[in-house]
Protein backbone atom coordinates (compact mmCIF):
# COMPACT_ATOMS: atom_id res chain seq x y z
CA UNK A 1 0.00 0.00 0.00
CA UNK A 2 1.14 3.56 -0.72
CA UNK A 3 1.79 5.28 2.63
CA UNK A 4 2.45 8.98 2.89
CA UNK A 5 4.51 10.28 5.81
CA UNK A 6 3.20 13.72 6.76
CA UNK A 7 5.49 15.76 8.99
CA UNK A 8 6.54 19.24 10.05
CA UNK A 9 7.68 20.93 13.23
CA UNK A 10 5.42 21.86 16.13
CA UNK A 11 2.69 24.29 15.02
CA UNK A 12 3.49 23.92 11.30
CA UNK A 13 -0.03 22.76 10.38
CA UNK A 14 0.15 18.95 10.27
CA UNK A 15 -3.27 18.60 11.90
CA UNK A 16 -4.74 21.15 9.50
CA UNK A 17 -3.29 19.16 6.58
CA UNK A 18 -4.40 15.78 7.90
CA UNK A 19 -7.96 17.12 8.37
CA UNK A 20 -8.01 17.82 4.62
CA UNK A 21 -6.96 14.25 3.79
CA UNK A 22 -9.41 12.74 6.30
CA UNK A 23 -12.22 14.71 4.65
CA UNK A 24 -11.13 13.16 1.36
CA UNK A 25 -11.63 9.68 2.92
CA UNK A 26 -7.98 8.88 3.58
CA UNK A 27 -7.07 6.98 6.78
CA UNK A 28 -4.67 9.00 8.92
CA UNK A 29 -2.66 7.40 11.73
CA UNK A 30 -1.67 10.17 14.14
CA UNK A 31 1.62 9.48 16.00
CA UNK A 32 0.75 12.04 18.71
CA UNK A 33 -2.46 10.11 19.45
CA UNK A 34 -0.62 6.79 19.51
CA UNK A 35 1.95 8.40 21.85
CA UNK A 36 -0.92 9.06 24.27
CA UNK A 37 -2.19 5.48 24.05
CA UNK A 38 1.16 3.96 25.08
CA UNK A 39 1.27 5.98 28.34
CA UNK A 40 -2.28 5.22 29.50
CA UNK A 41 -2.45 4.10 33.14
CA UNK A 42 -1.15 0.56 33.56
CA UNK A 43 0.71 0.46 30.23
CA UNK A 44 4.40 -0.57 30.50
CA UNK A 45 5.67 2.93 29.54
CA UNK A 46 3.37 4.50 32.18
CA UNK A 47 4.81 2.18 34.86
CA UNK A 48 8.40 2.99 33.79
CA UNK A 49 7.68 6.75 33.99
CA UNK A 50 6.12 6.34 37.43
CA UNK A 51 9.13 4.40 38.63
CA UNK A 52 11.63 6.97 37.31
CA UNK A 53 9.92 10.23 38.30
CA UNK A 54 7.58 9.22 41.12
CA UNK A 55 4.22 10.85 41.79
CA UNK A 56 5.27 14.23 40.33
CA UNK A 57 4.70 12.69 36.90
CA UNK A 58 1.27 11.19 37.72
CA UNK A 59 -2.05 12.97 38.38
CA UNK A 60 -4.46 11.96 41.19
CA UNK A 61 -6.61 10.07 38.68
CA UNK A 62 -3.50 8.05 37.60
CA UNK A 63 -3.19 9.72 34.20
CA UNK A 64 0.16 11.20 33.16
CA UNK A 65 0.85 14.74 34.34
CA UNK A 66 1.71 15.91 30.84
CA UNK A 67 2.45 19.53 31.78
CA UNK A 68 4.99 18.41 34.42
CA UNK A 69 6.63 15.91 32.07
CA UNK A 70 6.74 18.44 29.21
CA UNK A 71 8.53 20.92 31.44
CA UNK A 72 10.96 18.21 32.57
CA UNK A 73 11.90 16.60 29.26
CA UNK A 74 12.26 19.76 27.19
CA UNK A 75 14.66 21.30 29.71
CA UNK A 76 16.65 18.09 30.34
CA UNK A 77 17.63 16.41 27.03
CA UNK A 78 18.85 13.19 28.70
CA UNK A 79 15.42 12.74 30.32
CA UNK A 80 13.79 13.33 26.92
CA UNK A 81 15.98 10.64 25.39
CA UNK A 82 15.09 8.27 28.22
CA UNK A 83 11.35 8.95 27.66
CA UNK A 84 11.73 8.40 23.91
CA UNK A 85 13.51 5.10 24.65
CA UNK A 86 10.43 3.97 26.56
CA UNK A 87 7.80 5.27 24.16
CA UNK A 88 9.15 5.20 20.60
CA UNK A 89 9.50 1.42 20.11
CA UNK A 90 5.93 0.95 21.41
CA UNK A 91 4.62 3.83 19.29
CA UNK A 92 6.25 2.31 16.22
CA UNK A 93 4.69 -1.14 16.80
CA UNK A 94 1.20 0.33 17.13
CA UNK A 95 1.64 2.58 14.11
CA UNK A 96 2.67 -0.44 12.04
CA UNK A 97 -0.48 -2.31 13.14
CA UNK A 98 -2.79 0.63 12.46
CA UNK A 99 -1.33 1.30 9.02
CA UNK A 100 -1.70 -2.36 8.11
CA UNK A 101 -5.43 -2.16 8.95
CA UNK A 102 -6.06 0.89 6.71
CA UNK A 103 -8.69 0.40 3.99
CA UNK A 104 -8.51 3.69 2.07
CA UNK A 105 -6.83 4.00 -1.38
CA UNK A 106 -3.66 5.11 0.39
CA UNK A 107 -2.88 5.87 4.05
CA UNK A 108 -1.10 8.62 5.93
CA UNK A 109 1.22 8.55 8.92
CA UNK A 110 1.13 11.99 10.56
CA UNK A 111 4.13 12.41 12.84
CA UNK A 112 6.13 15.36 14.18
CA UNK A 113 9.19 13.09 14.50
CA UNK A 114 8.93 11.14 11.23
CA UNK A 115 12.64 11.58 10.38
CA UNK A 116 14.01 11.87 13.96
CA UNK A 117 12.47 8.57 15.12
CA UNK A 118 13.12 6.53 11.98
CA UNK A 119 9.34 6.21 11.35
CA UNK A 120 10.13 7.37 7.80
CA UNK A 121 11.16 3.74 7.16
CA UNK A 122 7.45 2.85 7.37
CA UNK A 123 6.34 5.14 4.51
CA UNK A 124 6.57 5.28 0.72
CA UNK A 125 6.96 9.03 0.35
CA UNK A 126 7.27 12.06 2.64
CA UNK A 127 5.48 15.40 2.68
CA UNK A 128 6.65 18.29 4.87
CA UNK A 129 4.31 21.08 5.97
CA UNK A 130 6.60 24.10 6.21
CA UNK A 131 6.35 27.51 7.86
CA UNK A 132 9.07 29.89 9.12
CA UNK A 133 10.08 29.28 12.74
CA UNK A 134 8.57 32.54 13.97
CA UNK A 135 5.15 31.50 12.66
CA UNK A 136 5.55 28.08 14.34
CA UNK A 137 6.13 29.83 17.68
CA UNK A 138 3.21 32.23 17.14
CA UNK A 139 0.67 29.61 16.07
CA UNK A 140 1.71 26.95 18.60
CA UNK A 141 1.80 29.32 21.57
CA UNK A 142 -1.60 30.80 20.64
CA UNK A 143 -3.14 27.36 20.24
CA UNK A 144 -1.83 25.80 23.45
CA UNK A 145 -1.66 28.93 25.58
CA UNK A 146 1.99 27.94 26.02
CA UNK A 147 4.95 30.11 26.83
CA UNK A 148 6.79 30.98 23.54
CA UNK A 149 10.08 30.01 25.24
CA UNK A 150 8.70 26.52 25.86
CA UNK A 151 7.76 26.22 22.17
CA UNK A 152 11.29 27.30 21.21
CA UNK A 153 12.75 24.56 23.43
CA UNK A 154 10.50 22.01 21.69
CA UNK A 155 11.61 23.31 18.27
CA UNK A 156 15.24 22.89 19.41
CA UNK A 157 14.52 19.21 20.19
CA UNK A 158 13.29 18.65 16.60
CA UNK A 159 15.16 18.45 13.30
CA UNK A 160 16.32 21.88 12.06
CA UNK A 161 14.02 23.29 9.36
CA UNK A 162 16.64 23.09 6.57
CA UNK A 163 17.43 19.43 7.27
CA UNK A 164 13.74 18.54 7.30
CA UNK A 165 13.25 20.30 3.97
CA UNK A 166 16.25 18.50 2.48
CA UNK A 167 14.91 15.12 3.52
CA UNK A 168 11.37 15.75 2.21
CA UNK A 169 10.14 14.24 -1.05
CA UNK A 170 7.62 17.09 -1.27
CA UNK A 171 6.92 20.31 0.63
CA UNK A 172 3.79 22.43 1.09
CA UNK A 173 4.05 26.02 2.28
CA UNK A 174 1.58 26.82 5.09
CA UNK A 175 2.57 30.42 5.72
CA UNK A 176 -0.56 31.65 3.90
CA UNK A 177 -4.24 30.93 4.47
CA UNK A 178 -5.80 27.50 5.02
CA UNK A 179 -7.39 27.84 1.56
CA UNK A 180 -3.94 28.21 0.06
CA UNK A 181 -2.77 25.12 1.96
CA UNK A 182 -5.77 23.09 0.76
CA UNK A 183 -5.15 24.09 -2.86
CA UNK A 184 -1.64 22.62 -2.69
CA UNK A 185 -2.90 19.49 -0.91
CA UNK A 186 -5.67 18.95 -3.43
CA UNK A 187 -3.15 18.76 -6.29
CA UNK A 188 -0.95 16.36 -4.28
CA UNK A 189 -3.94 14.16 -3.31
CA UNK A 190 -4.59 13.56 -7.03
CA UNK A 191 -0.98 12.45 -7.53
CA UNK A 192 -1.11 10.13 -4.47
CA UNK A 193 -4.31 8.53 -5.78
CA UNK A 194 -2.63 7.94 -9.14
CA UNK A 195 0.50 6.53 -7.46
CA UNK A 196 -1.56 4.24 -5.23
CA UNK A 197 -3.52 2.80 -8.15
CA UNK A 198 -0.27 1.74 -9.81
CA UNK A 199 1.43 0.40 -6.63
CA UNK A 200 -1.48 -1.70 -5.27
C1 LIG B 1 6.42 15.18 26.86
C2 LIG B 1 4.92 14.94 26.67
C3 LIG B 1 4.33 14.14 27.84
C4 LIG B 1 4.23 16.34 26.63
O1 LIG B 1 2.87 16.16 26.39
P1 LIG B 1 1.95 17.35 25.79
O2 LIG B 1 0.52 16.92 25.94
O3 LIG B 1 2.37 18.64 26.42
O4 LIG B 1 2.34 17.47 24.26
P2 LIG B 1 1.93 16.51 22.99
O5 LIG B 1 2.21 15.09 23.30
O6 LIG B 1 0.57 16.87 22.52
O7 LIG B 1 3.03 16.97 21.91
C5 LIG B 1 2.97 18.28 21.34
C6 LIG B 1 4.08 18.44 20.34
O8 LIG B 1 5.35 18.42 20.99
C7 LIG B 1 6.32 17.89 20.10
N1 LIG B 1 6.99 16.73 20.75
C8 LIG B 1 6.45 15.76 21.54
N2 LIG B 1 7.39 14.88 21.94
C9 LIG B 1 8.55 15.30 21.39
C10 LIG B 1 9.89 14.82 21.43
N3 LIG B 1 10.19 13.71 22.11
N4 LIG B 1 10.83 15.51 20.73
C11 LIG B 1 10.54 16.62 20.04
N5 LIG B 1 9.29 17.13 19.96
C12 LIG B 1 8.32 16.48 20.62
C13 LIG B 1 5.57 17.48 18.83
O9 LIG B 1 5.63 18.53 17.88
C14 LIG B 1 4.14 17.32 19.32
O10 LIG B 1 3.21 17.51 18.27
C15 LIG B 1 4.63 14.17 25.34
O11 LIG B 1 4.91 15.01 24.23
C16 LIG B 1 5.41 12.85 25.19
O12 LIG B 1 5.06 11.87 25.80
N6 LIG B 1 6.47 12.84 24.34
C17 LIG B 1 7.28 11.66 24.13
C18 LIG B 1 6.68 10.79 23.04
C19 LIG B 1 6.93 11.40 21.68
O13 LIG B 1 8.09 11.50 21.23
N7 LIG B 1 5.85 11.85 21.00
C20 LIG B 1 5.93 12.46 19.68
C21 LIG B 1 5.19 11.65 18.67
S1 LIG B 1 6.08 10.20 18.16
N1 LIG C 1 -2.81 28.45 7.27
C1 LIG C 1 -3.14 28.74 8.53
N2 LIG C 1 -3.59 29.98 8.85
C2 LIG C 1 -3.90 30.29 10.14
N3 LIG C 1 -3.81 29.44 11.18
C3 LIG C 1 -3.36 28.20 10.91
C4 LIG C 1 -3.00 27.78 9.58
N4 LIG C 1 -2.61 26.49 9.64
C5 LIG C 1 -2.71 26.10 10.94
N5 LIG C 1 -3.17 27.14 11.70
C6 LIG C 1 -3.38 27.13 13.17
O1 LIG C 1 -2.09 27.03 13.76
C7 LIG C 1 -2.10 26.15 14.87
C8 LIG C 1 -1.11 24.99 14.62
O2 LIG C 1 -1.60 24.18 13.56
P1 LIG C 1 -1.73 22.58 13.74
O3 LIG C 1 -2.34 22.26 15.06
O4 LIG C 1 -2.37 22.04 12.51
O5 LIG C 1 -0.16 22.24 13.77
P2 LIG C 1 0.58 20.85 14.03
O6 LIG C 1 1.71 20.81 13.07
O7 LIG C 1 -0.41 19.74 13.98
O8 LIG C 1 1.16 21.04 15.50
P3 LIG C 1 1.68 19.96 16.59
O9 LIG C 1 3.01 19.43 16.17
O10 LIG C 1 1.80 20.75 17.83
O11 LIG C 1 0.62 18.89 16.71
C9 LIG C 1 -3.54 25.69 15.06
O12 LIG C 1 -4.17 26.51 16.00
C10 LIG C 1 -4.14 25.89 13.65
O13 LIG C 1 -5.52 26.14 13.70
Amino acid sequence: MFILGLTGGIGSGKSAASAFFRDAGITVVDADMVAREVVEPGEPAWSAIKERFGNDAINEDSTLNRAWLRQKVFSEPEERRWLEGQTHPRIRDRITEQLAAAKSPYAILESPLLFESGQCELVTSTLVVDVPEQLQVERASNRDDNDPEQIKRIIAAQLPRQERLQRADQVVDNSGSLDELYKQLSALHATYLAASSTTS
